[in-house]
């Protein structure tokens, strides 16, 4: 009926992994010979018994940002297809809903951004809701990569909030040694990812924390746009979820193979007072490219301009909080 604003009953895989509810899947990967915990709220871990350093460590967390929900049904339509056939795991699996509360509420953050909190200095983010949650994802965290063997991945599977010249892309930490982050730009080759942003410099970020603390090849991985739950086109995810269900597997990438475009990080835009304004608008889609000399933003005396011949923009945002990433510039190199 037009106007009928009746909601879609959600999936049951997807309604529980929302809600952070892992019991059937817990049940029956337990059933199955597994050691499953549940170290903390909406995180959960699923090991063999025996020696954890034998098997890959494979971190997955989804809805750091509550309003980014596509990964999260695509995760959980995997999760519960492989939890009915177990013995198939061929990782040590931690599955981390970031912030539950946000993920409710259907926005981003409920006081600040989770994802700027993974370092030591949080400046005015201390003492927000998510300060705490962050704090319980770093504990579970260090616990589960503790006693990993070297093969450490760590998948943070987001949305962006904006359109993409690429609608598919990923930022991958600089500091990730040559030979796994060979293996992770294969890999994100064959989700599909059009494009891989290199970040030489941490903002807090949960990908970035997994990496630089715990030898992870930790990724940022940006899966479409914002949507609602339970309505998103899963038919955009098929590659990246086809790599995710075969890295659990253990079996080798069936995907496509493509190699990602590769982007430098040319200069990551902080925020440093109210006075911020961007020289665009915030709907301006990622990777849009301006030319040398072309303003940027200015935030008092201070005026960013392009550098390069050409740097493309990506998360142009400048309602974030002082202090923290409002774009991000970067120049293509492969
Ligand atoms: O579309 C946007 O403006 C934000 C999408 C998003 O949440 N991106 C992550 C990227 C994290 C990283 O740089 O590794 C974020 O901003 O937290
Ligand atoms: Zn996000």
């Amino acid at each position: 009926m037009a106007g009928d604003h009746t909601p879609v009953p959600l999936p049951e895989p997807v309604r529980a992994l929302a809600q952070a509810d892992f019991g059937a899947v817990a049940q029956r990967f337990g059933a199955a010979g597994f050691a499953v915990a549940q170290p903390a709220d909406g995180i959960l871990t699923i090991k063999a018994e025996g020696h954890p350093g034998e098997r890959p460590a494979l971190l997955i967390s989804v809805g750091v940002h509550g309003d980014e929900t596509g990964p999260i049904e695509m995760v959980a339509h995997l999760l519960d297809a492989l939890s009915r056939e177990a013995d198939k795991l061929a990782v040590n699996l931690m599955l981390c809903v970031g912030n539950i509360g946000a993920i409710r509420a259907g926005k981003r953050f409920i006081d600040a951004d989770l994802n700027r909190m993974f370092r030591a200095e949080r400046g005015t983010l201390a003492g927000t809701a998510e300060a705490a949650r962050a704090d319980q994802l770093i504990a579970a965290t260090a616990d589960f990569f503790g006693d990993a063997g070297p093969v450490r991945w760590h998948l943070d599977l987001h949305t962006a909030i904006r359109p993409s010249v690429y609608p598919t892309f990923a930022i991958v930490p600089e500091i990730i040694a040559e030979q796994p982050r060979r293996a992770l730009l294969d890999w994100l080759g064959a989700a599909g990812i059009g494009a891989v942003i290199m970040n030489p410099a941490s903002v807090g970020t949960y990908s970035y924390y997994s990496a630089e603390h715990h030898g992870a090849a930790g990724t940022t991985v940006e899966l479409g746009r914002i949507g609602t739950l339970g309505q998103n086109d899963l038919a955009q995810f098929i590659d990246a979820s086809q790599a995710l269900d075969d890295l659990l597997r253990g079996v080798p990438t069936s995907g496509a193979g493509r190699q990602p475009h590769i982007f430098n990080t040319a200069r990551q835009i902080i925020k440093l007072s109210d006075n911020f304004r961007m020289a665009f608008g915030k709907e301006t889609h990622n990777f849009t490219a301006m030319q040398q000399g072309e303003e940027i933003a200015r935030d008092g005396d201070t005026v960013y301009t392009v550098q390069h011949p050409e740097e493309l923009v990506v998360f142009p945002n400048p309602d974030v909080r002082v202090g923290l990433r409002a774009g991000l510039m970067v120049v293509r190199v492969g």
